[in-house]
């Protein structure tokens, strides 16, 4: 319910995320006034495949989004605007006359399109879309998902060619049903997921055709590319049309952009690492395309209406809180995610175990697709709580091998970590991450700060606030944690981990 503190009017965004949708209502102070959080089913079809049901996803949508307007106990006349932000990559095609996805979504960890990556590379070369594109070829981006989908169900490539399929990652397919779906939705993306698609050049910011030929993708079903922050449509229609049906949908950004926005990182050099089913190190570059050379993608921070494009190096980790994840689902080693860090802290160290979690093969800095997971170092003293502590020491060590090659590549020392997401209340894996990386770690007041970002660029868009000064006052730091490891022992751990990694790779053969 909102009090005094918290004082209308207000900014609502939606997070559509890998493991669940949720609605937060913020006020001009940023703070969060109401939340509602949905998960939604998890699909393994076979090793490697990782589906959403994109009806189920929109159903919660328009769920939680009710229930964060219940909860704060305000009306439409009280939102000024709404913001998407996104799991990046996810891929859907539907129906334009009937609204009804064509299959399940493709998700981002999904590695079906292996073979057809690897073909690409071979027939057209890696530099090209390195160069266009500013991403490897690999099956984490949604060009080649679309690709499999047109190859693999029937009729859908004559159906795309004829115009009645759209293509989306989840930013396009929430605003398509936010603002009246088969009634005339609005059929965009904003620049940050189209960045992700591997068919937009990122020189001139439109879809690239000769690359969408190249991989195959029609461009008739892509969305139009717009600016993270302006107003695609208004609520529309349907469920949330009686309720809130009006109020402006004014943004659109990737979460790991929406997170780099929420952490206030304007300026160039700064540096935000999200921790949540992956982990995500995003760098501001200012107006700088930086190349890559050392396993960084290159793509786009965010653009607010028609100022100029902010661009950013990304260090993407495919497998962290799914880790986490893994242990309590498949091994049941764990009943919540939370009691990894009792389990962990039951111990001194590691015992000598090593865990890369290479299960979707391994992202950045590597991009190697025939990587499968590894536990190392196994002896009879390990036990299931030395495993916690390399579940944990995982995703620090992950995060180190970005921090270098982000160093590497733009020449900035990380002076401190901007963290956010929901590993970030495991308080011995901040410590940890504070050791490995050799910097201090930072947690803002607002860990949800993917919503926040979107709430920032939507509220931008309608005039809420006036300018990234506005946002920047309402940073606040809620925890900070120092490096306490001495400099042999790091180094030492390193190299077992380095070791380790080299373990996970050349496990899938060429054919398989
Ligand atoms: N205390 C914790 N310790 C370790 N991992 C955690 C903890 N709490 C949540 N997680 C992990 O964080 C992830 C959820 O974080 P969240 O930011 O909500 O993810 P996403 O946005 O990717 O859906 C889950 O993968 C979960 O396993
Ligand atoms: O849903 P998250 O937070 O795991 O983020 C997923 C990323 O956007 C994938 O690129």
């Amino acid at each position: 319910m909102t009090d005094a503190h918290t004082a209308g009017p207000f900014i609502a965004a939606i997070d559509q995320g890998t493991t669940s949708s949720r609605c937060i209502v913020f006020d001009r102070d940023g703070r969060i006034v109401a939340v509602d959080q949905k998960e939604h089913e998890q699909i393994f079809p076979k090793p490697g495949w990782v589906e959403h049901n994109a009806t189920e996803i929109w159903t919660n949508v328009e769920e939680v989004v009710a229930g964060a307007v219940e909860k704060a106990g305000i009306t439409r006349d009280d939102i000024k605007a709404i913001g998407i932000t996104n799991q990046r990559e996810t891929t859907v095609v539907w129906d334009k006359n009937t609204g009804e996805p064509v299959h399940n979504a493709i998700v981002w960890q999904d590695t079906r399109t292996d073979a057809l990556c690897r073909e690409l590379g071979r027939n057209v070369g890696q530099d090209r879309f390195r160069r266009e594109t500013g991403l490897p070829l690999a099956s984490y981006f949604a060009g080649p998902k679309a690709r499999w989908l047109l190859d693999n169900v029937d009729g859908l490539r004559e159906r795309a060619e004829a115009g009645d399929l759209l293509f989306g990652t989840m930013d396009t397919w929430v605003i398509w049903n936010l603002t009246g779906g088969v009634n005339g939705g609005k059929h965009v993306t904003d620049v940050t997921n189209a960045s992700r698609t591997m068919l937009m050049n990122l020189h001139t910011m439109e879809w690239d055709p000769r690359i969408c030929e190249s991989i195959g993708v029609p461009m008739e079903m892509l969305p139009e590319i717009r600016s993270s922050a302006e107003v695609y449509g208004e609520i529309t229609g349907g469920k949330l049309g009686d309720l809130l049906g009006g109020i402006p949908v004014a943004s659109a950004l990737g979460d790991q952009q929406a997170a780099l926005f929420g952490q206030t990182c304007f300026s160039e050099g700064e540096t935000k690492s999200t921790y949540g089913t992956g982990t995500f190190m995003v760098m501001n570059t200012g107006d700088k395309i930086i190349n890559s050379y050392s396993g960084l993608l290159t793509t786009v921070g965010y653009k607010i209406g028609d100022q100029d494009t902010v661009y950013a190096l990304e260090g993407s980790i495919a497998v962290t809180g799914s880790l986490v994840q893994w242990m309590r689902d498949q091994m049941g080693l764990i009943s919540t995610a939370a009691e990894i860090e009792t389990l962990a802290l039951s111990v001194e160290d590691n015992g000598g175990a090593y865990f890369v979690p290479a299960f979707s093969g391994l992202f950045a800095p590597y991009w190697r697709s025939d990587a499968r997971g590894v536990i190392a170092g196994l002896t009879r003293y390990v036990t299931k709580a030395h495993l916690a502590r390399a579940v944990l020491e995982a995703t620090a060590w992950q995060t180190r091998e970005i921090a270098d090659a982000m160093t590497k590549d733009s020449g900035v020392e990380l002076s401190a970590l901007k963290v956010d997401g929901g590993m970030t209340s495991n308080n011995l894996l901040m410590q940890t991450l504070a050791d490995f990386v050799d910097a201090p770690v930072v947690r803002p007041m607002v860990a949800e700060t993917t919503c926040l970002g979107a709430a920032y660029a939507a509220g931008l868009a309608v005039g809420f606030w006036n300018s990234t000064d506005d946002l920047r006052a309402n940073w606040r730091r809620a925890a900070e944690w120092t490096p306490r490891m001495d400099a042999e022992t790091r180094d030492r751990e390193y190299k077992s981990w380095l070791k380790a990694v080299e373990r996970t790779m050349g496990w899938l053969e060429d054919e398989e």
